[in-house]
């Protein structure tokens, strides 16, 4: 049986549960994220204390906005970490999008389109034009022109994103809410199963799993949701 596609967001106020959710998360999902939290709380050595013994993916979300020069040296500086993903914010524009992925040739390069818990009055309040769903076609385009391998963007606009990229693009969607789940700050979101179903290749999953009493047992239900997802339509389980 194979690991299911969902990255555990390990959004943990200290690394001891960082550390105890990534192991009781790993024997049912392919992929723990570590993101600003706990990074900037406890640096680098995180990412072993997460990766424990399993040799799980680790997927390092730094969410890098800055000038190509810098962007490039962030990613070198995380180079020694060898995370399978990193993210960067594709509106920080092609030429830091290939900066990164030129500096960090052996990770795949995650462009965030446009945040999931931004909604289309948020957006219009920030002077970005149309409908969430244009400005993520928009931002993917241009990411994947600069040499994004993968892209960030909700459970929503998925498909959509698929038809514009083609199948070689890693599509990854948080936003992921098991049906009856509260939304909390996220705003544009879908059931694990509909975003398997729209095309996405790996599901960002945090508080649903993290924040439920037991958490190897949340995320083995998911998964297993996502498997007869899976062998329903055919697709590999
Ligand atoms: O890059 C991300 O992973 C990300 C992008 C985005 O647009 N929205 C988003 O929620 N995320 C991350 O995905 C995770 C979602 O966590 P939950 O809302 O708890 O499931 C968090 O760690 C966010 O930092």
């Amino acid at each position: 049986m194979t690991s299911a596609p969902i990255a555990v967001a390990l959004d943990a106020p200290d690394l001891e549960t960082a550390a105890h959710w990534a192991s009781v998360v790993t024997p049912h999902v392919s992929t723990v994220k570590v993101g600003l939290e706990l990074y900037l709380r406890y640096g680098p050595e995180v990412i072993a204390s997460v990766r424990g013994a399993s040799g799980v993916q680790v997927f390092l979300d730094l969410k890098l906005h800055d000038i190509p020069n810098t962007v490039a040296g962030a990613a070198r500086a995380v180079a020694r970490l060898r995370p399978a993903i990193l993210t960067v914010h594709a509106a920080g524009g092609p030429a830091m999008i290939r900066a990164a992925v030129e500096a960090l040739p052996d990770t795949r390069i995650a462009a965030v389109t446009v945040l999931t818990s931004l909604s289309a009055a948020d957006l219009h309040g920030i002077g970005l034009e149309g409908s969430p769903d244009d400005a993520v076609r928009r931002l993917a385009t241009l990411a994947v022109g600069a040499g994004a391998q993968a892209l960030v963007c909700s459970p929503r606009e998925v498909a959509a994103v698929r038809a514009e990229v083609g199948p070689d693009i890693t599509l990854i969607t948080p936003g992921v809410r098991p049906a009856g789940s509260a939304t909390q700050d996220q705003a544009r979101v879908a059931t694990p199963e509909r975003a398997l179903a729209d095309g996405a290749d790996l599901l960002v999953i945090g508080r649903p799993i993290t924040g439920a009493a037991d958490p190897g047992a949340a995320a083995a239900g998911i998964a297993a949701a996502l498997r007869r997802a899976l062998t329903s339509t055919g697709r590999d389980a």
